[in-house]
């Protein structure tokens, strides 16, 4: 099978580094429409070739692997593919890619979300092991042809990863909470802090915990506009959750409610119980 990747960054790339380890693939070819990017990615080795848009459109399976706002527009640009040909997407958002995809190509599309990544972007964070063991959430697939659904769940599965199915509206509800939330609380904390602090006491002071819950702030801003002008509504409800938790703590801080305050923090304690 000739596989076409467009976006050659930390997902596209990755892709193409993984898939070179499995037999199922004969050729793995790229599209980016940054110049640099494709050469940086061909340097790198995470595809054989780098083609035109056009030629993308003659591969066996085409990865969508750009940010969701593009995965719109490009699947408008793929309605002509043959029938044999397996679209998947790789967005973190989904409901709005489903519901835009041309009923031409329905059959042959696969909406996926790797649940994996970096706060990195760009080829130079592709990395050879992104996928392996994690999960891949696959919906709709009942709208999907056989051949391509049956294609994408052997792709996933060779390159390591566990397949979960769900439906569309109810993946980007919890995307929201799981993982759209923590990005946005992360952005805010970065934001907080350097509203207060100057770099060098943020330099002598940052410990683990800062850095850990800052890491993700460093994730690409284009990317992430873009995933939460998708999921706006969900994500304004799960904002609103937060925000009450916030303001639950802030009130027993005021009230000096340290029983309270204990208890409220133990039950948060025993989410790593499940992680
Ligand atoms: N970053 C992460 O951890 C994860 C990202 N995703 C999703 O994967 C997709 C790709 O994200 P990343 O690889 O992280 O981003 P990235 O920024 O590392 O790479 C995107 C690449 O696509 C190229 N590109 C952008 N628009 C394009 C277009 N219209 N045509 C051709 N090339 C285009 C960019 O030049 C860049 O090289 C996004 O939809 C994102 O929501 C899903 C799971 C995890
Ligand atoms: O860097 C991290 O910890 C992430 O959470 C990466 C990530 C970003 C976007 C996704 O849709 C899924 C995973």
């Amino acid at each position: 099978m000739v596989v076409g990747i467009v976006g050659l960054g930390l997902m596209g790339g990755s892709l193409g580094l993984a898939l070179q380890n499995t037999k199922l693939v004969s050729k793995i070819v790229g599209f980016d429409h940054n110049l640099s990017h494709c050469e940086e990615a061909l340097k790198l080795g995470l595809i054989h070739d780098i083609v035109s848009f056009a030629e993308i459109k003659t591969c066996d399976v085409i990865f969508l692997a750009i940010p969701v706002g593009g995965i719109i527009k490009a699947l408008q640009d793929l309605k002509d593919v043959q029938d044999t040909t397996t679209i998947i997407d790789l967005g973190s958002t989904k409901a709005e890619i489903v519901a835009s995809v041309p009923e031409s190509i329905r059959s042959n599309f696969i909406a996926a979300h790797p649940m994996t990544g970096t706060e990195k972007f760009g080829p130079s964070a592709a990395i050879q092991n992104l996928y392996h063991d994690k999960v891949v959430v696959l919906c709709d697939t009942d709208n999907s042809n056989d051949l391509h659904k049956n294609r994408a769940i052997q792709m996933f599965s060779h390159i390591g990863m566990k397949i979960v199915f769900m439906d569309p509206i109810s993946h980007d509800a919890h995307a929201s909470f799981i993982s759209h939330l923590p990005h946005v609380i992360s952005y805010a904390l970065a934001n907080s802090v350097m509203g207060q602090e100057d770099p060098k006491s943020i330099l002598a002071l940052a410990a683990g915990g800062f850095r850990d819950m800052s890491r993700v702030a460093k994730s690409s801003p284009q990317m992430w506009s873009d995933i939460f002008r998708q999921n706006k509504n969900n994500l304004l409800s799960s904002i609103e959750v937060f925000e009450q938790e916030l303001e639950k703590s802030k009130k027993m801080i005021e009230e000096e409610d340290w029983k309270g305050l204990e208890a409220w923090m133990s039950k948060a304690t025993t989410l790593h119980k499940i992680l």
